[in-house]
């Protein structure tokens, strides 16, 4: 999928519109109650609304008629009376709706998110963050107009365009016809304009997604950016993007704003048929004053609605490809997921088995990363895989914690195949430290409680101990409860280390997975590093990447990977005996 790349326009599944519509308004469906409150209350106002014209024949057509002041005076004080229940009817349902219309939008974003988070690595690779991003928020965000205006326009427009014609076409049914004679117009005008708009909006829309993964790309960066003073040229990408967003943006409103003009040029007809065919061609005396007052009211209250739910279709057919980009997300299959039967996976002895392994990444399947892989690692082992730069490494440890899927073969741990437990019991039970010691805002104490979040504060203290990271945190101003930047910014590299360290301590993982960096960090911090790393691998089943010589010499077996195959396997002293590759890559490194 060509979606990796922010100047690129992702590809999208072509769905019919009418089935986002459908599925986008029975989100409502869970407010039912409210929308009916709205609704009834919506039947109060438009009957007021319905009932003013007709007072005012009746003071014109009978009390002026007849000079009766005080029917006049009654007349009077009904409509104000009418007009205040109006504006408070008005003024609750539009509270309520505005209510309903972000839980909606609220329920779509947590189901938007709770599916992302739910899918695997492989949706990651594909997709810059920033892109995600612009869907969680901005796609999202663009929904709220349409659902709210669903029912505080759609329906009561939709009524209150039946109630006028029928009254109207009671009271007179030539001149009803004569104000309608120009809808046809308008149907054929919107017709036109909605197919032509639909697409553009979708092109806008591709647009702001890349403008969105490449500033969230370009601010994530922005260290190396400065650092090779590459800022001309990603300006000079950022004003491209700015350009072909700003152009999709004026190429889909040049149509939407037809919207406008079409429905009044067609306002603007009827009533002039109305009048001309009224007093030409019917007569002023045959229908009376009052009543072609009424009309005149009626034709506006009918128009009135009618400009609106262009507005809406208007607005709908802008934003329902922000809906569309939404659930084609929900919709993205999750890969990897527990199966029907899993079940828990115990407590962790920490065995591991291969057998006959293969694996491919989903955008290149006929490239084998790992072909025919097998082995077993009794508890309590430390693995250090070392080898080539891209031989395979990384997807072995990823395939472990089933990020995942193996194209080919098993993967056992405590003589349990992996796909037959719960993700849950499996990656709960392991102990992840990548090259990226992601830390998060918050406390130190909060990033060390992420490894087991019903950690007490002394079990975190004694992690932090346990891998020598207590003594630096409480050199920190507050100690644990020293509040840290995003990404660890503040922090050396080692402290990163020896927090992530400690937040690895206190999940208590079964088996460890280190991919260990090869940062180069003051000695200080680099012996504490070292303790740390010894301190996690006692009593547990290791897999390490290994550069550290010192860790390398001291694992217990080291498979030595290339081109998707374990090459040798061994301890240090055999491997160096057998003289191979092993021999060769430490002697090319370390010697
Ligand atoms: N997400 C991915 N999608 C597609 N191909 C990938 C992905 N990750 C890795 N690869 C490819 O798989 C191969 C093995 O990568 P892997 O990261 O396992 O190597 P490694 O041995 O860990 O390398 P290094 O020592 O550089 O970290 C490489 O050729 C790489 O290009």
């Amino acid at each position: 999928m060509s979606v990796n790349t922010s100047r690129i326009d992702e590809e999208q599944k072509e769905v019919l519109k009418k089935d986002t519509i459908i599925r986008l308004f029975r989100y409502l469906l869970a407010y039912k109650k409210k929308i009916v409150l709205v609704l009834f209350i919506m039947g109060g106002t438009i009957t007021i609304s319905m009932l003013a014209p007709l007072l005012m024949e009746y003071a014109v057509n009978v009390c002026v008629a007849q000079k009766d002041i005080n029917g006049l005076l009654y007349v009077g004080i009904g409509a104000i009376g009418l007009f205040l229940l109006f504006l408070v009817g008005t003024k609750v349902r539009m509270r309520i709706m505005a209510e309903v219309s972000n839980r909606v939008l609220l329920n779509i974003r947590e189901e938007l998110y709770q599916h992302i988070q739910s899918l695997g690595f492989g949706f990651f690779d594909s997709r810059p963050t920033g892109k995600v991003l612009a869907r969680i928020i901005g796609d999202v965000n663009s929904l709220k107009d349409v659902l709210s205006d669903s029912v505080t326009q759609l329906i009561p427009d939709f009524i209150t365009v039946i109630c006028v014609l029928s009254i109207m076409l009671i009271k007179n049914y030539r001149l009803a016809m004569a104000a309608l004679l120009t809808i046809p117009i308008l149907a054929v005008g919107m017709f036109f304009i909605q197919t032509n708009v639909h697409k553009r909006w979708r092109v806008y829309r591709k647009k702001t997604s890349n403008l969105n993964g490449y500033v969230h790309e370009d601010l994530s960066g922005i260290r190396i950016i400065q650092s090779y003073a590459a800022e001309d040229e990603t300006k000079e990408v950022f004003h491209d993007l700015v350009d072909q967003h700003y152009r999709s943006f004026i190429d889909a409103v040049i149509v939407a704003d037809a919207f406008g003009p079409l429905v009044e040029i067609t306002w603007g007809m009827g009533g002039f048929l109305l009048y001309f065919i009224g007093i030409k061609v019917v007569g002023v005396e045959q229908i009376g004053i009052g009543t072609f007052l009424a009309f005149s009211t009626y034709i506006a209250m009918f128009w009135s609605p009618i400009r609106n739910l262009a507005n809406f279709y208007n607005k709908l057919t802008t934003n329902i490809s922000a809906a569309e980009r939404i659930f084609d997300i929900i919709d993205t299959e999750v890969e990897i997921k527990d199966e029907e039967n899993a079940v828990e996976l115990k407590e962790l002895k920490g065995e591991v088995r291969f057998e006959e392994v293969s694996f491919a990444y989903g955008d290149e399947p006929d490239r084998l990363i790992l072909d025919h892989v097998s082995f077993s690692v009794k508890p309590g082992e430390t693995i250090a895989l070392v080898g080539p730069t891209g031989a395979g490494k990384t997807t072995i440890v990823n395939l472990i914690s089933r990020f995942y899927e193996v194209t080919g073969g098993e993967i056992f741990i405590d003589d349990q195949e992996i796909r037959s437990v719960t993700l849950k019991s499996l990656r709960s039970q392991m102990g992840i430290m990548t090259q990226d010691n992601f830390l998060f805002s918050g406390t130190i104490r909060d990033n060390i409680r992420y490894g087991r979040l019903n950690a007490t504060d002394e079990e975190i203290e004694e992690a932090a101990k346990a891998v020598n990271a207590h003594e630096f945190i409480m050199k920190t101003e507050k100690g644990y409860d020293t509040e840290i930047s995003e990404r660890g910014a503040g922090l050396s590299i080692g402290q990163r280390q020896l927090l992530a360290f400690a937040r690895t301590m206190v999940s208590k993982p079964g088996i460890l997975i280190l991919d260990e960096a090869t940062s180069s960090i003051d000695t200080h911090t680099e012996l504490l590093v070292q303790k740390g790393i010894e301190v996690l691998l006692k009593e547990r089943t290791s897999f390490i990447i290994a550069h550290r010589l010192s860790t390398i010499r001291k694992a217990d077996r080291i498979f030595v990977i290339d081109q998707g195959t374990i090459r040798e396997a061994g301890s240090h002293d055999e491997l160096m005996k057998l003289e191979g590759a092993y021999y060769q890559l430490y002697q090319s490194q370390f010697a």
